[in-house]
């Protein structure tokens, strides 16, 4: 399998704080990856150093198995749809549209041409004058149209509205399809691209604190349901990641039950159902709690 992204030990320092701290994974390519975090854990620098922006104070990444850093070889391999992209003062939508072939090989400008449509941009409309969710539409087109062997976003959806994040997935999911490549996803709307991503990687404090399948993380547990007294009954021997309480009902999240304790749970007049990635993310990043929620 080819690595397209991969990093050892690699480690940023800002001053005395580690932006990001003795990181290594490895990225397979043509897969949709999330990159995942709180507020300042680290993402944005990573996708700095994978994309040779920032020099790594120690440690190696490597992008298609080479060093990014004043890389024109790589360069050309890469999009990195950034949440502050600059554009010349004077630019309007139809110029990054028209100046977009010179920066990525495999620029699809009838595709482009369709997604501006689409995301109702005006092409004589000056970038500066656009609005946040206009400008992150911008972006996304670049990002898609681009067909770059390793693509990244940066929260790209900063001011889009629900129709044109879902608008973006579609497009996303139908073109990796297509014309499958790598895709480092960076957003905080977890359960919104739940359905996209493959893998998951969560950064913390800048230290990778979680780097697995999406469908093994899926798997590895479960919510049971029902009345209070029951749901405490069923879990009092097993380790509870969190508990909320609503009235006389509750809900816990479980390890993943084996066929003969689903049985045991039914039998219970317990509901068995799945977790959403974004609570077992935030599971797995140190960050749940037992609730009790007044009704
Ligand atoms: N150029 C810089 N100089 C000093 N500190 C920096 C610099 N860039 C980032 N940092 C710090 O490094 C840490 C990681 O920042 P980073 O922007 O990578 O986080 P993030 O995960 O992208 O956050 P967010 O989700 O809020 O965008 C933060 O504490 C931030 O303040």
């Amino acid at each position: 399998m080819t690595l397209t992204v991969e990093a050892h030990g690699l480690t940023k320092r800002y001053g005395s704080l580690h932006a990001v701290n003795d990181v290594s994974f490895a990225i397979p390519g043509g897969s949709i990856v999330g990159l995942l975090g709180r507020n300042g854990a680290g993402k944005t620098t990573l996708m700095q150093l994978i994309t040779g922006q920032e020099l790594a104070t120690t440690g190696d990444v490597r992008v298609l198995g080479e060093n990014p850093v004043e890389n024109p070889r790589v360069m050309s391999t890469l999009c990195f749809v950034k949440e502050a992209q600059k554009y010349p003062e004077d630019f309007r939508v139809r110029h990054v549209m028209s100046v977009a072939p010179r920066f990525f090989p495999n620029w699809d400008a009838e595709y482009a041409e369709r997604l501006v449509d689409e995301f109702r941009l005006n092409r004589k409309q000056r970038i500066k004058k656009l609005s946040r969710g206009q400008l992150s539409s911008v972006g996304i087109i670049v990002g898609l149209a681009s067909r770059a062997p390793v693509t990244i976003f940066d929260e790209p959806y900063l001011g889009l509205d629900a129709i044109a994040r879902q608008n973006f997935y579609d497009h996303l999911l139908a073109d990796y399809s297509e014309n499958p490549r790598t895709i480092i996803l960076s957003t905080h709307l977890i359960d919104e691209v739940a359905n996209l991503l493959e893998h998951a990687i969560v950064i913390d404090d800048g230290r990778i604190v979680l780097d697995a399948p999406v469908d093994e993380l899926r798997a590895s547990a479960v919510t049971v349901s029902g009345p209070a007294s029951a749901v405490d009954a069923f879990v009092a021997a097993r380790d509870v990641m969190h508990h909320q309480t609503l009235g006389g009902l509750a809900t816990a999240t479980i390890s993943a039950l084996s066929d003969a304790d689903r049985v045991t749970a039914t039998a219970a007049g317990l509901e068995v159902g799945p977790v959403s990635l974004q609570q077992l993310i935030i599971r797995r990043s140190g960050g749940w709690t037992t609730e009790e929620v007044s009704a």
